[in-house]
C-alpha cells in the first residue's frame, strides 16, 4: 500500500504494540530544556536512571536572562539551575549559559545536526514540531512522558490522521514563511489540524530555505496538529553536512541515500488535503487572542454585527482584551513595542530580513531583538546586523525564549500592544494583560519604524 512520509517514519520506530491501538516508539533524540524539571522529578520519584544519556540533550532557554533588564526572581534563577544539576547527575550533554551552543532548543538542535531526517524527536515542549522541517517525526510531550522517555528511550503513542497542505506558486514581495503559516492557520483554524500530522508540500514549500521550513513546521501546533513535517531534500542535506552531530564522510553520503527515500509515495492517500496558492498570501498579522485570527495586513477587525451568534461570543472578549473596535482598520493601529525573536523567527535569515528594513529608519517604539542561539548571535554580529539594529535604536539581546513567553522576566506590561514574531498570542502570553499581534520579522521591523501596524510593502 502507498505510504505517506508520516507512515514511513512511524513504521520505522515501532518496537511493540498494545491492544488499545498504541505503539511503543523508539526515540532517537530527546531534548530537555530548563522548564522540563518536572519530568526529572517524576524520574527520580520512580527511582530510575536515564536509559540513554547519549541521546538526551539539554538546552537552557526559557528562564535564561537575555538582557540586563531581565527581572529574574529567586525562583526563576533556581529553576534555571536545575537542568545543569540534572545533566551532571545523569551524565548527559547540556548546552547551558556560557557555552557556544546555548539558545532555544528548537534553534540549537538543528544547528548541532541533532535533528536528522528519519529520526523521532521529542521534547517537553509544544513547538518540537519545528524539527519536522528535516523530515523528522517530532512532537511535544508532557511531564510524565518526559520521565518515560528518560527512563526507557521509548514512548507509547497512538497514530494520528494525516493531512497534506500543498502550497504552490511564488510568494509575492514582502511575504515570507511566517505570513504563509499565519495564513494557513487562519484558513484551517486553531483546531483545524487536531488529531492530524501535517505534511507541507508543493512548489512553494520546496522553494523555502531550511530556516523558513522550520518557521512553517514550528507553528503546526498552533493549528492544533500533533506534528508538522516536510520531506527532506538537497537543501536539508547541505545544511546538515559537517554539523557537530551529523554523520561524517562516507557515513553521511550513505545516510543521504536513505534520507532521499523519505517522501510520501506519489499515490499515498491523506485523510485531509488542503491546497493554497502562494500568490494569495499577503503580509499577515493576527488581531485577536488566537493565532487563527490572522488577516492580511490591509484588513479590518471583523464587524460584530455581521457575525453569527457563536462567532460574536468568541470574538467579543478578544476585541475587548485587545482593545479593538469592531470593524476597525488594523493598519495604523498604534503599538507600544516590538519583539523580534522566538523559536519561530530568531534564526539568521529572520534577523537578516528584519535588518534589511531596520536599516531604513529609526525605531519609534521600544524594539527588542533576541537571537535564537549563540551561533545566530555570532553570525549576526559577524555580518554587522547587530550594528544595524543598534543604529536603528533596537535593543540587541542575548539568546533565549525571552519575551515570547516572559518566563525570564522580559515581559510586555498589562494593556501594552506588542507586534511580535513569536507564535502565541493567548491572553497574558507575553505578560499579564499583554496584547500580542503575531507577524513576520519584516512586518515587525517595519512596525518598529512607524510605531503603527505597518504594511512592509511600503518599505521595500
Ligand atoms: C514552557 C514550555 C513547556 C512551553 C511549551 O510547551 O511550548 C513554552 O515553550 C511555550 O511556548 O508555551
Ligand atoms: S521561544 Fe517561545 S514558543 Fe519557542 S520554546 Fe521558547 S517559549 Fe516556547
Amino acid at each position: 500500500m502507498a505510504k505517506t512520509l508520516y507512515d514511513k517514519l512511524w513504521a520505522a520506530h515501532v518496537i511493540d504494540n498494545r491492544s488499545d491501538g498504541s505503539d511503543l516508539l523508539f526515540v532517537d533524540r530527546h531534548y530537555v530544556h530548563d522548564a522540563c524539571f518536572q519530568g526529572f522529578d517524576f524520574l527520580h520519584e520512580a527511582n530510575l536512571q536515564i536509559r540513554r544519556p547519549d541521546l538526551t540533550f539539554g538546552m537552557e532557554d526559557h528562564y535564561i536572562a537575555t538582557r540586563p533588564a531581565s527581572v529574574q526572581s529567586e525562583r526563576v534563577l533556581q529553576l534555571g539551575g536545575i537542568l545543569k544539576q540534572n545533566a551532571e547527575r545523569h551524565g548527559f550533554t547540556s548546552y547551558g549559559a556560557g557555552t557556544d551552543y546555548q539558545g532555544i532548543v528548537h534553534v540549537v538542535g538543528p544547528e548541532l545536526g541533532l535533528s536528522l531526517p528519519g529520526s523521532l524527536v521529542v521534547c517537553g515542549d509544544s513547538h518540537t514540531a519545528t524539527h519536522g522541517a528535516f523530515g523528522c517525526l517530532a512532537f511535544g510531550v508532557g511531564a510524565s512522558e518526559i520521565a518515560h522517555v528518560l527512563g526507557t528511550q521509548a514512548i507509547w503513542q497512538k497514530k494520528s490522521k494525516s493531512m497534506r497542505i500543498r502550497v504552490d506558486g511564488s510568494l509575492t514581495d514582502g511575504v515570507v514563511a511566517k505570513d504563509l503559516i499565519l495564513h494557513v492557520i487562519g484558513l484551517i483554524g486553531a483546531r483545524g489540524g487536531t488529531g492530524h500530522v501535517i505534511e507541507y508540500a508543493g512548489s512553494t514549500i520546496e522553494g523555502l530555505s531550511v530556516e523558513a521550513r522550520m518557521t512553517i513546521c514550528n507553528m503546526s501546533i498552533e493549528a492544533g496538529a500533533k506534528a508538522g513535517m516536510i520531506a527532506p531534500d538537497q537543501r536539508i542535506f547541505d545544511y546538515l553536512r559537517s554539523r557537530r552531530y551529523a554523520p561524517e564522510g562516507d557515513l553521511f553520503d550513505q545516510a543521504v541515500v536513505q534520507w532521499m527515500a523519505l517522501r510520501s509515495d506519489e499515490i499515498a492517500v491523506f485523510n485531509r488535503e488542503v491546497e493554497i496558492r502562494a500568490k494569495e498570501v499577503e503580509p499577515t498579522i493576527t488581531w485577536g487572542t488566537s493565532p487563527e485570527t490572522s488577516l492580511g495586513v490591509s484588513g479590518y477587525v471583523p464587524k460584530l454585527e455581521e457575525l453569527d451568534a457563536d462567532l460574536r461570543a468568541k470574538y467579543l472578549p478578544m476585541m475587548e482584551y485587545m482593545g479593538l473596535d469592531s470593524g476597525m482598520r488594523l493598519q495604523d493601529l498604534k503599538v507600544d513595542q516590538v519583539f523580534i525573536g522566538s523559536c519561530t523567527n530568531s534564526r539568521i535569515e529572520d534577523l537578516r530580513i528584519a535588518a534589511s528594513i531596520a536599516r531604513k529608519g529609526k525605531a519609534r517604539v521600544p524594539t527588542l531583538v533576541v537571537p535564537g542561539s549563540v551561533q545566530v548571535q555570532q553570525q549576526a554580529q559577524a555580518e554587522g546586523l547587530d550594528q544595524i539594529f543598534i543604529e536603528a535604536g533596537f535593543e540587541w539581546a542575548k539568546p533565549g525564549c525571552s519575551m515570547c513567553v516572559a518566563m525570564n522576566g522580559d515581559s510586555v506590561a498589562g494593556g501594552k500592544r506588542c507586534v511580535s514574531t513569536s507564535n502565541r498570542n493567548f491572553m497574558g502570553r507575553q505578560g499579564k494583560g499583554s496584547r500580542t499581534h503575531l507577524a513576520s520579522p519584516l512586518t515587525a521591523a517595519a512596525t518598529a519604524l512607524t510605531g503603527r501596524i505597518t504594511d512592509v510593502r511600503q518599505w521595500l
